[in-house]
């Protein structure tokens, strides 16, 4: 059983009352670890060891040494990707293959934002008034709050921390209780890389201390990426001290096949978009609107996929979905498929013995077919592997079923028509379009949401607006004063 501790200001410490929280396995049921449960004073140190940090060593830090600790601290990343994997699926089931790539994704992250850390500058503005000079500065908000689920931590984190460290911002970071292991081990990483202590500070525990967060009024931005719920919470809560918040939310994202499309390409994108990672996944494609004329061998094609993906071993090779992550989630998944298979059509054989894989929280992946997409399976969020599948007749009609909905975050086209690629793109509700591809992820390419999805944007060279404040410098250069009195 490994014991993790809290990163504040220079010190690796358990929570003050001592209390934790039991990391298990979703796998083999075993409780591997524990994480401290912090306290109210806990996350008040942190945020002024972040405050203390920025206002002493950090925001006087240019942008190349930034850059160059991103930089290191992306290299060790590297070197210890297949680790940080590993501690991530022990905490939330997915495949290692899936969170060692994302842990290498992150090191990515880290580097694209450090090329930006040193080219962070403002303008020189041409006034209406003669003899007045005047311009712009774009500096760091100051301490970062920022909080992220159990589905995905260290890439989640990666998107929030490397613009914020870019931009020149301290940090305190909020994994999920669920999943906190592989964030508390990448503090020890961001050490040995360099940085100034108090730079970089983690505290773990339940939603108590998410909400301590979010209602200190030293804090300059609140990142958040959760549930609407949560994300509706934050906002209430920040609307006391105006801090300005990024939310990335929940999805139901339509993924669309035409009838004339690569249809062998289509079935195998749409079960990558809502079976990888188990569909535990915000940009999971949890709506597949199929045309017509193709609907009948997509849903054949894909139910027999979903019924012969292998699940098992998390670590091991060839094993397609591991448990989900954890027993709320599971029941959440395992109640939704219930309440839905009243109505609703199942195309999968299903009835695997699942207790032959042991204590992991498994379940099998779904289709439904012939889906209404009023019904609760395709408005609400599963977050987990049950496909709804919904026919069409007209590009309108699909582009109409795909934006209604609360959500918009993601999206697919499956089309070799190149000017309905653009059309449907076009019009759909959502802050992705993904065209005859689904679920690539890329540093360049800004991501975030829409209506209920959220707002603000992660990834890109946009994100860093969200880290950075405009502050105008006005100078009189003449020696008249202002005739105003
Ligand atoms: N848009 C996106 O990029 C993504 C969105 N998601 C969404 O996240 C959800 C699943 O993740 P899940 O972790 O269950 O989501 P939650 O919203 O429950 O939790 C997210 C984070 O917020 C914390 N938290 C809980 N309550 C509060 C509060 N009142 N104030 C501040 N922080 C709080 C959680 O802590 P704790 O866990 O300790 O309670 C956790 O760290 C799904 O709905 C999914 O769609 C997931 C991944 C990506
Ligand atoms: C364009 C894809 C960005 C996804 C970022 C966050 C989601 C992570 C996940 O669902 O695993």
């Amino acid at each position: 059983m490994k014991h993790f501790k809290m990163t504040i200001g220079s010190r690796q410490t358990a929570s003050s009352s001592g209390e934790t929280l039991v990391a298990t396995n979703p796998y083999t049921g075993e409780d591997f670890a524990t994480i401290p449960n912090a306290s109210a004073e806990d996350v008040t140190e942190a945020i002024g060891e972040a405050k203390k940090a920025f206002d002493t060593v950090w925001s006087l830090t240019n942008g190349y040494e930034r850059s160059r600790l991103m930089n290191k601290l992306a290299d060790i990343l590297d070197a210890n990707a297949t680790e940080l994997g590993e501690l991530e699926s022990a905490d939330n089931g997915k495949l290692v293959a899936e969170t060692t790539n994302q842990a290498r994704f992150s090191a990515r992250m880290y580097r694209f934002y450090a090329g930006q850390a040193d080219k962070i500058f403002g303008s020189v503005i041409p006034l209406d008034r003669p003899g007045f000079f005047d311009y712009t500065r774009r500096v760091p908000v100051g301490v970062a709050v920022l909080i992220t689920a159990w589905n995905s931590p260290m890439q989640l984190l990666s998107n929030k921390l490397a613009p914020a460290l870019a931009a020149g911002n301290t940090v305190v970071v909020k994994p999920s209780e669920h999943a906190s292991t592989s964030t508390l081990k990448f503090a020890e990483y961001v050490r040995q890389a360099g940085f100034p202590e108090g730079v970089f500070n983690v505290v773990t525990g339940g939603p108590h201390v998410g909400e301590a967060l979010t209602t200190d009024r030293r804090v300059g931005r609140i990142s958040f990426t959760g549930s609407v719920q949560v994300g509706q919470a934050i906002q209430r809560a920040a609307a006391s001290t105006l801090i300005p918040v990024t939310l990335e939310l929940g999805g139901k994202s339509p993924n669309i096949i035409f009838d004339d499309a690569d249809i062998d390409a289509a079935v195998k994108g749409a079960a990558a978009g809502i079976f990888g990672a188990g569909g535990q996944s915000c940009i999971a494609g949890s709506r597949l609107l199929v045309q017509r004329g193709v609907y009948e061998r997509v849903v054949a094609e894909l139910a027999e996929l979903a019924d012969g993906i292998r699940l098992g071993n998390p670590a091991e090779v060839g094993v397609q979905m591991g448990p989900v992550a954890n027993r709320p989630q599971h029941e959440r998944i395992t109640s939704m498929v219930k309440d839905a298979s009243r109505d609703a059509v199942m195309a999968t054989k299903g009835g695997r013995d699942l207790s032959a894989l042991g204590n992991g929280l498994f379940v099998e992946p779904v289709v439904f077919r012939d889906v209404s997409n009023d019904s609760d399976i395709a408005r609400h969020e599963v977050f987990g592997p049950v496909l709804s599948v919904i026919p069409f007749e007209t590009e309108e009609e699909a582009i109409a079923m795909a934006n209604d909905s609360d959500f918009g975050l993601a999206s697919g086209v499956w089309t070799q028509n190149l000017g309905r690629a653009h059309r449907v793109a076009d019009r759909i509700e959502a802050g992705t379009v993904w065209v005859n591809t689904y679920r690539v992820s890329q540093a360049q390419a800004p991501f975030g949401g829409v209506k209920q999805s959220g707002y603000g944007r992660e990834r890109g060279v946009e994100a860093i607006d969200d880290y950075l404040t405009t502050k105008n410098i006005m100078i009189n250069l003449t020696n008249e004063p202002d005739k105003s009195f």
